[in-house]
C-alpha cells in the first residue's frame, strides 16, 4: 500500500483542487482528486450523478474512490468537501498527513459562485454552505494534522503555508557553549 504524501480536506470553495494541483507540482509528485475519479467511474459529471442516482449513491462512489486513492496514490490527494462525513473514511485518514483548508463563508461563496455548479449549493448557496460547514467543521478538525486559513491568500501563498505547516520540526540540538565543563 502506498499512501498519499498529503491529503486535503475542507468545504467547497476552500481551494482543495486548486491548491492540490499546485502542491503536487511543487513536490514533483502526482495529483489526484476523488471527484475526478468518481466522474470517471460513473461516466458523467457530479451534478448528473446527484440528479440521476441521488446523493446516497454519490456518497457510496465517494467512499470507494477515497479507499482506492488512499491505497494506491503516493502523491497529493484532494477529497470532495463531504468525504469526511463517512466514519470509515475518517478512520482511514487517521495517521495520514491531512490538511484542513479553512475558509470563511464570504470567500467560499464568492469563489464557488465563479465556478462550475455544485449540486449541494445550487439553491440558496450561502445558507447551505453555512449549514454544511457547521456540521462538518468538527470532522475536518478531527482528521487534520494542520489547519490552514486560505482567506486573503493567493493559491501560491496557501501552498507555501501548507508546506511550512508540514515541515518536520528540526531535531533538538544541544548548545554546549554555555555548558559547564
Ligand atoms: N486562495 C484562493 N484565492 C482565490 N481564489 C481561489 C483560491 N483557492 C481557490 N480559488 C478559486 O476558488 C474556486 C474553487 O476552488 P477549488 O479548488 O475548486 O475548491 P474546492 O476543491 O475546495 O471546492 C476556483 O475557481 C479557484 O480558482
Ligand atoms: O461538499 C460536498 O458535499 C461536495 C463537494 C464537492 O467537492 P468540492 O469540495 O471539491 O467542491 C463535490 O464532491 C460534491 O459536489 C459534493
Ligand atoms: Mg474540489
Amino acid at each position: 500500500m502506498t499512501t498519499p504524501v498529503l491529503v486535503l480536506v475542507g468545504p467547497p470553495g476552500a481551494g482543495k483542487s486548486t491548491i492540490g494541483a499546485l502542491l503536487a507540482e511543487r513536490l514533483g509528485t502526482g495529483y489526484r482528486d476523488t471527484d475526478a475519479d468518481i466522474e470517471k467511474t460513473a461516466g458523467k459529471p457530479i451534478p448528473e450523478i446527484f440528479v440521476d442516482e441521488g446523493e446516497p449513491h454519490f456518497r457510496e462512489l465517494e467512499r470507494q474512490a477515497v479507499r482506492t486513492a488512499v491505497a494506491e496514490h503516493p502523491g497529493v490527494l484532494a477529497l470532495g468537501g463531504g468525504a469526511v462525513m463517512d466514519p470509515g473514511t475518517r478512520a482511514l485518514l487517521k495517521g495520514l498527513p491531512v490538511v484542513f483548508l479553512d475558509v470563511e463563508l464570504a470567500d467560499a461563496v464568492h469563489r464557488v459562485g465563479l465556478d462550475a455548479p455544485r449540486p449541494l449549493l445550487a439553491v440558496n448557496p450561502r445558507k447551505r454552505w453555512r449549514e454544511l460547514m457547521e456540521a462538518r467543521r468538527p470532522l475536518y478538525t478531527e482528521v487534520a494534522r494542520a489547519v490552514i486559513s486560505t482567506g486573503g491568500r493567493t493559491p501560491a501563498e496557501v501552498a507555501d503555508a501548507v508546506l511550512e505547516a508540514l515541515r518536520p520540526s528540526p531535531a533538538p540540538t544541544t548548545d554546549t557553549t554555555d555548558s559547564p565543563q
